[in-house]
């Protein structure tokens, strides 16, 4: 089985106090992995450390190959990041923004061409962004604006995609086109990653990681009774995990 990120005796640091400790992870190539847990647990965090955008102890390893002998282009190759509450600049255009994903492909001030062009397009048709294309990102919504972004790092073709709260601000239909875009997305092979507090969309995951206090409390497939006990009990039993035909409900315990 191929991995596509590894992490060996990963320990994070953020303002001299621990937040991410002791993390050895496998995570599989062409399969989407979901990391969980509560506010604080180190999710966001354990997400920029796998992406190589914090400073960390331990390894990091993409495709085998420890992150530090991976030259920036090529990292920004491999892997797209769809970052929390990102502050891009509003008074961008649409299509320039979604543009900005083709950049590692680009040649030092070349300008984008038919490839880049027809690749924006398809990713902002795919998140159904296509119509405000010459608008500014400031005159969206934030779902809107979400859904530029999730297109800008959808052009970026890379085979790693990391995306860290995706949904925020997305409304149920176009949550659920989240989740078909990311099954596009596994069925071109691409290793998808996200963090999601949208506990009965990522359940959906091939793989589950539990987090609780910096560590990794569980890593297991979506489907599995253990990995429903192990979000029970990380959220203190307050929700529970129902099964609904061949899909699950997340409800609360009141
Ligand atoms: N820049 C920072 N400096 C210091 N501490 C930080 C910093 N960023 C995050 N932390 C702390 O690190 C811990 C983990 O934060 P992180 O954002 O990874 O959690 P999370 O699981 O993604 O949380 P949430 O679900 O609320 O987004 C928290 O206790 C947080 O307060």
């Amino acid at each position: 089985m191929t991995h596509a990120l590894q992490t060996r005796q990963l320990h994070v640091q953020l303002a001299g106090r621990p937040v991410l400790t002791g993390i050895d992870l496998q995570i599989t190539a062409g399969r989407w992995t979901c990391v969980v847990g509560p506010n604080g647990a180190g999710k966001s965090t354990l997400l920029k450390a796998l992406a190589g955008l914090l400073p960390h102890s331990g390894q990091v390893l993409w495709q085998g190959r420890a992150l530090e002998s991976i030259a920036r282009r090529e990292r920004a190759l491999q892997l797209s990041w769809l970052g929390q509450g990102e502050a891009s600049s509003l008074d961008l255009r649409v299509w320039d923004v979604a543009m900005l994903g083709r950049l590692p492909h680009q040649g030092w001030l070349d300008a984008p061409n038919d490839q880049d062009a027809q690749m924006v397009e398809a990713a902002l048709k795919a998140t159904q962004a296509w119509d405000w294309r010459e608008r500014t990102l400031g005159e969206l919504s934030g779902g809107e604006r979400q859904r530029v972004l999730l297109a800008r790092a959808m052009a970026g073709n890379a085979p790693i995609m990391l995306m860290d709260e995706p949904l925020a601000n997305l409304d149920p239909p176009h949550q659920v086109d989240w989740l078909e875009q990311v099954h596009c997305l596994l069925a071109q092979g691409t290793t998808v990653v996200s963090v999601l507090h949208e506990i009965g969309m990522a359940l959906h995951a091939d793989e589950i990681i539990v987090m609780a206090q910096g560590r990794v409390v569980h890593h297991g497939a979506g489907h599995a009774a253990e990995t429903h006990t192990a979000i029970e009990a990380v959220f203190d039993h307050r929700i529970r995990i129902a099964a609904l035909g061949e899909q699950w409900a997340v409800l609360p315990r009141l």
